[in-house]
Parts: C-alpha cells; sequence; structure tokens
C-alpha cells in the first residue's frame, strides 16, 4: 500500500473515532450544558434533536458536493464543521446557538459519510471490510469518551476538556489530509465504468431497491431494540441488573461481530454468505429474545444479536450499493444515511404508539423489521453475481473453475473410452459427423448468454477433435 493511501485511511478512521465521541458527548455532558445554558433538562435533550435535522438537511446536498466537487472538499466541509462544533459548544452560553451548532454537528457528520464511503470503496475496489471497521472507530470512541467524561468529574476538571480532546484531534487530522492529494472525481468516474457490477437491469433495480428498504430496516433494527430492551426486560419478570446486562451484551456482541465480520471479508470473498448468515442469525435472536422467558437463553440472544445486527451489516450493504452505481456514489451514499435517519426518526413515535396498546408484546415488532431485512438479504443472494473484489480473487475463481472443468472432462474421456470400445466391437468409424452436430446444435441451445454460443460451440469442437485423436491412439 502507497504509505499516501495509508495516510489517507488514518484521517479517515480517526475522523470516525471523533465521530464516536461527537455522537454521545452532548448526552454525556447534557447536565453540566444546560446548567450552562440555563435551561431546564427538558430543553437541553431538545437539543439533541438538532442534529438528526442537520442530517437529514445535509446529506443529499452533502452527496451532490462530494461527487461534483470530489471527496477531498466534502471531506474538508465535514471535518471543519465537526472542529467548530467541538470548539464552540462548551464555550457557548445560549440554547439558540447550541441548537445551531447541534445542527453543524449534523452536517459535519453527512459530509463525512458522504466522502468516506465512496472514497473507501475506491481506494479499495470495493473494499467492505474497511467500510465495516468505521463502525469498529465509532463503537471505540462512544466507549472512550464516557470514561473521560468520569476521569474530568472526579479530578473537578472542566468538562470542556472532553471537548478538546476530539477537537485537538480533529484539528491535527485536519493538518494530515490538506497536502493529501485524494484523486480528483473525473479519474474515478473513469475508473468506476470498469468497476460497476455487470447484472441486468430488473436485477438491478430489485437489488437497490431492496438495498434502500434495507438503510431503513438495518437502523431501525438496532433502535427499536436498544430503546426497548431494558424496560422489556423488567416487564417480563428480569431483575434489574439482568435487565441493564442485556444491553451490555448486545455492545460486546456487537464489537465481537464487526471485528470477525472485517476479518472474514478481509480473508475471504464471504459477503453474500455472510451477509445472507448475519441476517438469519439476527431474525433468530430477535425472535428468541421476544418469546424467552428464560434469563440465560435471552442474555445469549441478546448477544448473538448485537453480533449480527449491529455487526456492520449496514455497511456492507451500503457497500453493494455502491458497487453497483460506482457513478453516483455520492448520492448514493447520501439517500441510504437518508432512510437511516427516517428510521431513528420514526422507530420511536412507531413504539411509542404500539406500548400504549394493551396486551402488545414490544420487542414483536422488532420481529418484523429484522424478517424485512431478511427477506433483502435473500435478493442480494439471487441477485448480485459472485464478486471479484482484485485481480487475484478474479484468478482465484477461475482456478476454481478450471479444476472443476479438468475432472469433468476426465468423465467425459472415460465416455469417450465406452464409445470406443462399442465402436471396435461394431467396427463402426470413429469419426462421426451428425453426432457432431447434434452435439454443436445442443450447445447452441444450453448456453443462456447467446453472445457465448460460438466460443463455447469453438470450445466443444476442440474437445471432440482432441476425442478423436485420443480414440486412434486407443488400441
Ligand atoms: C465420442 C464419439 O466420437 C467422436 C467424438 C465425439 C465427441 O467427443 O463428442 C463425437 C462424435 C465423434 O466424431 C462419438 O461418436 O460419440
Amino acid at each position: 500500500m502507497p504509505s499516501s493511501s495509508l495516510r489517507l485511511k488514518t484521517t479517515l478512521f480517526t475522523n470516525y473515532l471523533i465521530h464516536g465521541f461527537g455522537m454521545i458527548i452532548l448526552t454525556q455532558n447534557l447536565v453540566k450544558l444546560s446548567h450552562h445554558w440555563n435551561s431546564s433538562l427538558t430543553v437541553a435533550s431538545f437539543v439533541l434533536s438538532g442534529i438528526g435535522i442537520g442530517r437529514l438537511v445535509a446529506y443529499l446536498l452533502m452527496g451532490f458536493i462530494s461527487d461534483q466537487f470530489g471527496r477531498k472538499t466534502t471531506l474538508l466541509i465535514g471535518m471543519t464543521t465537526y472542529l467548530i462544533f467541538l470548539v464552540a459548544t462548551p464555550f457557548n452560553s445560549s440554547v439558540a446557538l447550541a441548537y445551531a451548532l447541534a445542527i453543524l454537528a449534523g452536517v459535519a457528520n453527512s459530509a463525512l459519510d458522504s466522502a468516506t464511503y465512496p472514497l473507501l470503496a475506491e481506494i479499495n475496489k470495493n473494499g467492505t471490510s474497511n467500510s465495516v471497521l468505521l463502525k469498529a472507530f465509532i463503537s471505540l470512541g462512544e466507549f472512550i469518551l464516557p470514561m473521560i467524561v468520569l476521569f474530568l468529574s472526579q479530578n473537578n476538571l472542566w468538562f470542556g476538556l472532553s471537548f478538546m480532546v476530539p477537537a485537538t484531534l480533529m484539528a491535527l487530522n485536519l493538518a494530515n489530509l490538506l497536502p493529501l492529494n485524494v484523486r480528483q472525481s473525473q479519474q474515478v468516474i473513469e475508473e468506476a465504468d470498469l468497476q460497476g457490477l455487470v447484472i441486468s437491469r430488473p436485477k438491478k433495480v430489485a437489488l437497490s431497491g431492496g438495498l434502500f428498504v434495507y438503510g431503513y430496516t438495518s437502523m431501525a433494527v438496532m433502535i427499536w431494540f436498544t430503546q426497548w430492551i431494558t424496560i422489556f426486560a423488567k416487564k417480563i419478570g428480569f431483575s434489574t441488573t439482568v435487565a441493564h446486562f442485556l444491553l451490555s451484551l448486545y455492545s460486546l456482541g456487537s464489537i465481537t461481530g464487526v471485528i470477525t465480520v472485517v476479518v472474514l471479508l478481509n480473508r475471504f470473498n464471504l459477503k453474500k454468505p455472510v451477509f445472507v448468515t448475519l441476517n438469519a442469525l439476527s431474525l433468530l435472536a430477535i425472535t428468541t429474545i421476544t418469546l424467552s422467558t428464560n434469563a440465560d437463553l435471552s442474555a445469549v440472544a441478546a448477544f448473538v444479536f448485537g453480533f449480527s445486527a449491529a455487526g456492520g451489516l449496514m455497511q456492507i450493504a451500503l457497500n453493494t450499493l455502491l458497487s453497483i452505481f460506482p457513478r453516483h456514489k455520492g448520492m448514493l451514499t447520501g439517500t441510504f444515511f437518508i432512510f437511516g435517519s427516517l428510521a431513528s426518526f420514526s422507530v420511536p413515535i412507531i413504539t411509542g404508539l404500539l406500548v400504549k396498546m394493551p396486551h402488545t408484546n414490544i420487542m414483536a415488532g422488532d420481529i418484523i423489521v429484522a424478517f424485512v431485512g431478511f427477506l433483502v438479504a435473500l435478493i442480494m443472494l439471487v441477485t448480485l453475481p459472485p464478486e471479484n473484489s482484485s485481480l487475484a480473487d478474479a484468478r482465484k475463481s477461475i482456478n476454481k473453475i478450471d479444476s472443476k472443468l479438468i475432472a469433468l472432462l476426465e468423465e467425459r474421456f472415460a465416455a469417450v473410452n465406452d464409445v470406443h470400445k462399442f465402436k471396435q466391437t461394431g467396427q463402426i468409424a470413429i469419426k462421426d459427423l451428425n453426432r457432431e452436430r447434434q452435439v454443436l446444435d445442443n450447445v447452441a441451445k444450453k448456453t443462456k448468454n447467446k453472445d457465448l454460443v460460438p466460443y463455447n460451440q469453438a470450445i466443444v469442437q476442440t474437445i471432440m477433435d482432441n476425442s478423436r485423436q485420443y480414440q486412434a491412439s486407443l488400441k
């Protein structure tokens, strides 16, 4: 890997570590901030919604900028706006400005996403594992920040330092990115043409439609669970400790899942089987959680659910979408995340209504969401061609196919040997042009892609020429 590419990747992953901080930095400091803003906790928590608004408003615009003006421009917008949010928030004492800054954080998030996912797909020829790795960095950030906040409060240090740590990292990261020459979009489009998946139009429509739906369900399935699991567990009679423990197991499962998926995708060409299996597992796990009244079983299921549903499935789906339409990666990323944002917005509303109805099992609705996700996985299974993400990969596929061909040719020669024996006893000539014509007609009939008929016929003709030579060599 060239050092500039390593440097670029370092920038991208560090951004998402900082984003992990950013995701929870307002909630982690909410009490301090509300004093600062002279507001109630209710008003302060309203400020949080600004992030969601900023994301929704900016995704399409940032996607457009990413495709038209380049990934680096978009990255710079995202990193600068994040830096402003991080530096200004702890000094600001106005609620109105706090809301504006939260919107800015949402814009920063959408800019980073619209630039980073396309860029990773371009650096690594659809390298799905790198996108999944982003999720690991977010989790790492979310893991570290609460410890920093706790440390500051225990040592009576200024809470704003928890903002200054990621702000400093972001400033260093900006300095790292500025001199880098990130490939310009035009170059990318020309190469992208070559990388686009070759699949039929109906399959393209089915798969991309399914993947947009997945943008919603993959987010919804996690939000539904994390929002309700503790309340649900207490309601069915689990102890408070167990109820909270289920959520921790989910997080632990998620980190384990992300690492496992990154390793699997890096080593093997297993995107489709991994995607289908994890979706099946998540459906099984959420069904178990819904029906189980046994705390141990629920604990295992919560871990498995985190492992599968939150193990980077969303990133795999997005990466697949980008490989179908490589020319519009920025816009596609933006649109995909809008579906995700709609999930964060609508799931609390839907579940809020459901929970008011008597005799409803609040978790049962999440089974439906997981089931829709599983259906999309099945669509992917039948529509997505086996993918080769590098020259070496493509040659590996060819080697596998050749091994099968060789075994089949040996079988064919064995049958030819039998034919030869019958011909010898009946004193029949080796060459039979009628039979050869039949064989070639059959090749034309059996070949699905009609463009390939002349090539397949030429190959089989060569096989038959050799089969005759082989017969002549036999006694
Ligand atoms: C094996 C045969 O002998 C020859 C080889 C053929 C083949 O390999 O398919 C077909 C016709 C013959 O010219 C046969 O007659 O079936």
